[in-house]
């Protein structure tokens, strides 16, 4: 036998387990233009839809002509608020407890709302059509501002909640008003700021952006009229929540729906959501009982789907004279457009916005946040971050900068002395939540030797120097992070969305030679699931990652699951993917001892066998046992190898990181050079190194994106003026820097195997690490704040009002 003759650590090496830097097995298709995309589905007969679009922000719409339109041949019919009202369809419930329009119900409320939906025999006709529905609309006033939203005379938006005075989340004490969230204990935050020997104090603003990914949203919904079953393909980060709300809303059975998410080019949490596409491309295909095929373009993508932050974050943070903190207060404006449509854990209105104490041991904090309505596009997803959490390590980690500065402290330094140690985990933060596992001093030397910091501060020094004496045009900026990210929605006990707890499973058959397919209620959209959860299961049951198969994305198939987003899939799927192994473990451990004629206890698991104790000779491979689950009748034993584990877990998982970025700004022309970013990731347990480089590169290439020009822009009248690839900045390799990563390891201790997320931590420390550095250059003229996006005229701006031109 071969087997025998390999060492065992040839036998470990053979299966790809984890640890091991595997390539992406999804990556034969994809690089040969083999992918399956939504928009690659072609159906017999289908039919496509189009939207009709509000030009305006804020009108009422006074009468919708469709007749010219439906006169064009090829066009089957075009739906307005008036046909789906009969059916209860023109609203539709949000993730957020509260309703939006499907399409306009008598006004509209910002521009691109969805006014009409025409279906055509092609794609063409649609958009020909379009142009021929006449809509007549009354212009209003228009509200782009959170803060004059919630003036006294405001004009009233959301005309269907009028002096409503319960939301969704508590109290609305004004029209425009959706909920106020608050944490922490406000008194004591307000004793300890107004004890404190320094309060830095500062209104930090996270822009307005959208996950813009290179797929855009879409769907094709087919009735069979025959057999009463609807099939909905879509762009779905959630395929069975998907097909949970379809039923609610639709009042189709449940099991007379599949929904299938193919392959997706790019989720970003802009694919979380449900769009009024989906319901109107539904509505179509039962109306004319022929398949519907719905896909934005990108215009649509970045005005009406989900956007992105739009928090602005007005903080306090309280020290002692030896830059000890002593207090956080945070009080943010949230800007939810004209639908509070935001992506969150139902307990939780504003995300997890509650850990932006970040890495700190921050004894005293208060958080409140006020959600308003504005005549924006509706979302407020978590754009490659956990539910707001980029949005709370932005907000502390400029605060630590600011109060750095008031106390004339080094940055770095300043958090060395505020850092949780590692004695204090499971870490208990003022604001709620119980951080598992971390080293953040090990982690922030390792940064500091690695960069040499104290090099790069007297190199800083030097330029200064000669910036003064006219010898040079460039600043150097130093730009530090540590972030603590929150991942792995989530424990059911607080997690659900819409009233489904925020579990995930995984269930594996063993097939009789030794090979077996896992699905899991997860979906890929890029990240590589397809690799890394068979590595998982490769070092659990001792099967070759390469001959197992992974699956998802059809509800028909896969077992239950909330989906993918807020890096959950590692810490909530991977965890069933580890348990489903072990109970297949233990199955197979039984089939071994009665193969081996020994009693159960006697055989030990060993890489891919099982072995008799002490008698390392006497094996039966994971393969063996396989074929014997099939071939023979074992007593007390069912046939066959299969396994499904439904996993809640018991807390969140908190990777963590330290950044540093050096950047050359030219305060002439306000064009910054990254010229370093070094990235260390602490995602415990790393599973594919390969892949987690991959991740933490995307990842800092979209915070780079965020931080130096990504943007959605509104003018006051509420015309989105950045809803192209000609606007909005979507870094090029030519912009992107070269980026140093590193890690360590500090597992969770409640992963069965120790992993934490990774995708969204790049951001989540990227963001604040670029916009550090910027500001860190203008530092010794003064600046202490200033908004993102940092592009070439606002740091132009900056270097001009601190009178940098001479
Ligand atoms: N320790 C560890 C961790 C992790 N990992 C890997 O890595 C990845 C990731 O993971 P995670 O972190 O868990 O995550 P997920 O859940 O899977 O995913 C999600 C994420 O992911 C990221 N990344 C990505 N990539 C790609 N390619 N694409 C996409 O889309 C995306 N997205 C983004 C986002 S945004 Mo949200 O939705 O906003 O919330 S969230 C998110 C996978 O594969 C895994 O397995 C490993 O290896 N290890
Ligand atoms: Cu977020």
């Amino acid at each position: 036998m071969t087997e025998a003759a390999q060492t065992r650590e040839e036998r470990a090496t053979a299966l790809k387990g984890l640890g091991t830097a595997r390539k992406r097995v999804e990556d034969v298709r994809f690089t040969q233009g083999k992918g399956n995309y939504v928009d690659d589905i072609k159906l017999d007969g289908m039919l496509f839809g189009d939207f009709v679009r509000s030009p305006y922000a804020h009108a009422k719409v006074l009468s919708i002509n469709t007749e010219a339109a439906t006169a064009l041949p090829g066009v089957v019919a075009v739906l307005t608020a008036a046909d789906l009202e009969p059916l209860g369809l023109h609203w539709m419930p949000t993730l957020a407890g509260d309703k939006q329009m499907v399409l306009a119900d008598g006004k509209v409320l910002f521009q691109g709302q969805e006014v009409a939906f025409v279906i055509a025999e092609d794609r063409y006709i649609a958009a020909d059509a379009v142009e021929l529905v006449e809509v007549e609309y009354e212009e209003q006033p228009v509200i782009v501002d959170p803060f004059k939203a919630l003036e006294p005379d405001a004009p009233v938006l959301r005309e269907d909640i009028r002096d409503q005075l319960e939301g969704a989340h508590g109290p609305r004490k004004h029209n425009n008003h959706i909920f106020t969230w608050e944490q922490g204990d406000k008194a004591a935050t307000e004793a300890v700021l107004a004890g404190a020997d320094v309060v830095a104090e500062e209104m930090v603003y996270y822009h307005r952006t959208h996950p813009c990914p290179l797929e855009t949203c879409g769907c094709v919904a087919s009735m069979d009229k025959v057999n009463g079953k609807l099939t909905l393909y879509g762009t779905f980060q959630a395929p069975h929540a998907v097909r949970t709300v379809a039923s609610l809303i639709s009042g189709i059975a449940e099991h007379n729906i599949r929904v299938i998410s193919p392959d997706i080019g790019g989720g970003f949490g802009n694919k979380v959501g449900v769009y009024p596409g989906y319901i109107c491309s539904v509505v179509a295909s039962i109306v004319t009982g022929k398949p519907v095929k719905w896909v934005e373009d990108r215009i649509e993508n970045l005005t009406s789907t989900a956007f992105a932050r739009d928090y602005w974050m007005k903080g306090k943070i309280a020290a002692t004279k030896d830059g000890k903190i002593t207090g956080l207060w945070c009080h943010t404006t949230a800007d939810h457009g004209a639908f509070d449509a935001c992506a969150d854990p139902t307990k939780f209105p504003a995300g997890f916005m509650n850990i932006c104490t970040g890495s700190y041991d921050i004894p005293t904090a208060y958080l409140s946040v006020d959600g308003v309505y504005t005549n924006k596009a509706p979302g407020g997803v978590a754009y490659r971050c956990s539910f707001r959490v980029t949005e709370a390590a932005y907000f502390i980690e400029r605060m630590i900068e600011v109060l750095a500065i008031k106390l004339g402290m080094d940055a770095a330094e300043l958090r060395r002395i505020n850092f949780i140690r590692a004695d204090q985990f499971p870490y208990q933060s003022a604001l709620g939540w119980e951080y598992d596992s971390g080293n953040y001093h090990a982690a922030w030397e390792k940064a500091m030797k690695a960069v040499d910091y104290e090099g790069l501060r007297a190199e800083q020094a030097k330029r200064l120097e000669d910036f003064k004496a006219g010898k040079t045009r460039k600043l150097m900026g130093i730009g530090l992070t540590h972030f603590t990210e929150i991942v792995g929605a989530g424990p059911v006990k607080n997690c659900d969305i819409l009233g489904l707890g925020m579990f995930d499973s995984c269930e594996i058959r063993i097939h009789p030679t030794g090979s077996a397919i896992a699905r899991l209620g997860t979906i890929s959209q890029g990240q590589g699931h397809a690799t890394t959860f068979a590595q998982i299961l490769a070092s659990e049951i001792g099967i070759p990652a390469d001959d197992i198969t992974v699956e998802e994305g059809d509800t028909d198939t896969a077992p239950y699951g909330l989906g993918t987003y807020g890096s959950r899939s590692t810490p909530v799927a991977g965890a069933a993917t580890a348990m489903a192994g072990r109970k297949i473990r233990a199955k197979a451990q039984m089939i071994a001892a009665y193969l081996l004629e020994v009693h159960d206890d006697d055989v030990e698991f060993d890489v891919d066998r099982f072995v008799v104790k002490g008698a390392p000779e006497r094996f039966k491979t994971m393969k063996e046992i396989a074929f014997a689950s099939y071939n023979q009748a074992i007593p007390g034993v069912e046939p066959g190898l299969e396994a499904v584990s439904y996993y809640d877990p018991p807390n969140m998982t908190y990777p963590f990181g330290a950044y540093v970025c050096v950047v050359d700004v030219d305060v002439d022309t306000g064009v910054t050079d990254i010229r370093q970013f070094y990235a260390l990731d602490d995602c415990g347990t790393r599973i594919n190194p390969m892949i987690i480089e991959g991740q933490v590169h995307g990842g800092l290439t979209e915070a780079l994106a965020i931080a130096m020009g990504q943007e959605m822009a509104y003018d006051e009248i509420g015309n989105v003026k950045t809803a192209t690839l000609m606007d909005f900045f979507w870094p090029s390799p030519f912009e992107t820097p070269n980026y140093q990563t590193d890690w360590t390891t500090t597992p969770s201790p409640h992963h069965p195997i120790g992993a934490k997320g990774v995708g969204e931590s790049p951001n989540v420390g990227g963001v604040p690490c670029f916009s550090n550095a910027v500001h860190d250059a203008f530092r010794p003229f003064g600046l202490t704040q200033t908004n993102m996006p940092h592009d070439h005229w606002r740091v132009w701006k900056v270097a001009h009002d601190l009178g940098l031109h001479g």
